[in-house]
């Protein structure tokens, strides 16, 4: 009795030893210490590797890897229980960011290997050098590296502010660069910030053909394997055709945001010739949008302030110039019309998809009516119906103007809405409709008409377009009759076969 008595109080003085030893080691960081020590004990035992990582080359050119490896370790947890760490604002007012100290050393595991980084600084150079057991390098080292790739990519698409980039004219005509000009280390584009709003959800346009586009945009950036499998660049070219202010432009900043990809606007008519546009090409980054805007204009010969040949422009298109650099670009092109343009110019691989943007129907006004006036309903809406179907219509920016200007009182935007489709837009749909007939054939009735105004928010050296919002006179068509499943079916054959599924040609 005695005996089991005895083991009992042994029994508890050791829990309770134990129980205290715990809250001593947790409470005053001694377990801390303890695994330091414990990991320094095992690295006496195993042979380590150091890999340096400098910020800049002998040519003093920045070393991207220590970029990315910086970007990488700033994001690892373990940064933020290291002894110490800097702090700084991030681009948001709210946000803090943290940031190596000089000499600061980092730990992380990668597939159950330990290894370490440390931020040395010496005669004023910054170099990461990754102390990995050799026992563990030949096994980790490459996928190591390369998951610190992927992470940094991916970190760096999500905080990057993006951009608006806008060709600068070349003053010389001969297109012959060499590594030591100024004009070609600055580069031939000029950036601002890209600033603008339009998102998918700002613009009106069928539900489902958004949602098509956006799975589109989706499954083309996650298909690098597989355009590379097909041996084919990896890009996909977008078509954006319909009558001016119908949201063509909007569209396409709506694609960069959701995207996240920087814009390249190429003004054609800032091209000097056919090895300019490379050199332009060779200067835009991966995981852009690069946009020509009013291709028809250039292409049927009212652009002719400039010596690139089609030729040039259709190895452009092709994606000839673009194998040797970077790919993962979106190309997106828009027209007023499609009408004169040789079909071989739009055939697919040059052109994917091809979407259509009408001027407005009746759902599209409701769109509208919603987001300019916050208005679902209203008495008004069946004798605005009722004009539709008579065959009048307005381009999505010439409704959208009066109802931002009645803005105050969504009655009377209304009927000056109602006015506008009894005067100006009176027809315009029924007219375009004959035109529609015969195979999708349309032309604009006054494309020579020109305005000024201000595409997207830029400097001075911006592009200015000049069309006459609502002086073109088209059929809305809004009902795709080829978004049938079976042709979606088929989306992953190749990175055109969904074309038809995407294509609005009425
Ligand atoms: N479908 C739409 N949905 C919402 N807003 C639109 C739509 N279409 C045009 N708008 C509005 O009209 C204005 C002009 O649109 P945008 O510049 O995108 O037209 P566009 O088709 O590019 O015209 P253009 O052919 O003249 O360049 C923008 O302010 C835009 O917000
Ligand atoms: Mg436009």
């Amino acid at each position: 009795m005695a005996i089991l008595w005895n083991s009992l109080i042994l029994l508890f003085i050791v829990l309770v030893s134990l129980f205290l030893i715990r809250v001593l080691l947790f409470k005053t960081g001694l377990i801390y210490i303890t695994n330091k020590w414990w990991r320094r004990f095992e690295d006496c035992f195993h042979v380590c590797q150091f890999f340096k990582v400098p910020e800049f080359s002998d040519g003093m050119q920045h070393n991207q890897l220590y970029r990315k490896v910086s970007v990488y370790l700033n994001s690892l947890t373990s940064m933020e229980d290291s002894d110490f760490t800097n702090l700084f604002t991030g681009k948001k007012s709210n946000e803090i960011v943290l940031g190596l100290d000089p000499n600061q050393v980092i730990e992380d595991d990668f597939l159950g290997a330990k290894v370490s980084w440390i931020n040395e600084r010496k005669l004023n150079r910054n170099t990461f050098v990754l102390k990995v057991r050799k026992a563990d390098k030949r096994r980790i080292l490459r996928p190591y590296l390369q998951h610190i790739h992927s992470v940094s990519d991916e970190l760096e698409q999500i905080r990057k502010d993006l951009r608006l980039h806008i060709n600068v004219r070349d003053d010389r005509d001969d297109g012959d660069h060499d590594d030591d000009d100024d004009n070609l280390r600055n580069g031939r584009w000029r950036s601002v910030p890209f600033t603008h709003p339009s998102t998918f959800e700002t613009i009106a346009m069928e539900t489902d053909l958004k949602n098509r586009v956006k799975s589109d945009l989706e499954s083309f950036i996650k298909a690098k394997q597989y355009y590379h499998r097909l041996g084919r660049v990896w890009k996909r070219s977008f078509l954006l055709y319909g009558p001016s202010g119908t949201g063509k432009s909007s569209f396409v900043a709506a694609m960069a945001n959701f995207l996240c990809y920087d814009v390249y606007d190429v003004d054609l008519s800032r091209v000097s010739s056919d090895s300019d546009l490379k050199m332009l090409l060779l200067q835009t980054t991966s995981k852009s949008v690069i946009v020509i805007e009013d291709l028809d204009r250039f292409l049927i010969g009212k652009s002719s302030t400039t010596a690139l040949s089609l030729s040039g422009v259709l190895n452009f298109m092709d994606g000839i110039l673009n194998t040797c650099c970077f790919e993962e670009r979106v190309m997106v092109f828009t027209m007023n019309s499609k009408d004169q343009i040789d079909p071989a110019i739009l055939r697919p691989g040059r052109i994917d998809v091809h979407i259509h943007f009408p001027l407005c129907d009746f759902s599209a006004f409701k769109t509208l009516a919603s987001s300019c006036l916050g208005l679902k309903d209203h008495k008004l809406f069946p004798q605005v119906e009722e004009i539709f179907q008579n065959g009048a219509s307005l381009s999505p920016a010439e409704m959208s103007e009066l109802m931002i200007a009645n803005r105050n009182s969504p009655s009377r935007a209304l009927k000056t809405v109602i006015t506008a489709l009894q005067t100006d837009g009176d027809g315009r749909g029924s007219a375009a409709g004959r035109r529609l007939g015969d195979g999708g054939s349309r032309k604009s009735t006054d494309e020579s008409s020109e305005h000024s105004g201000v595409l997207f928010s830029r400097d001075n050296t911006v592009k200015e377009f000049r069309k006459l919002y609502g002086l073109l006179r088209l059929k809305s068509h809004r009902n795709s009759p080829s978004l049938d499943s079976a042709t979606a079916g088929h989306k992953d054959k190749s990175p055109s076969s969904d074309l038809a599924s995407l294509q609005r040609d009425d």
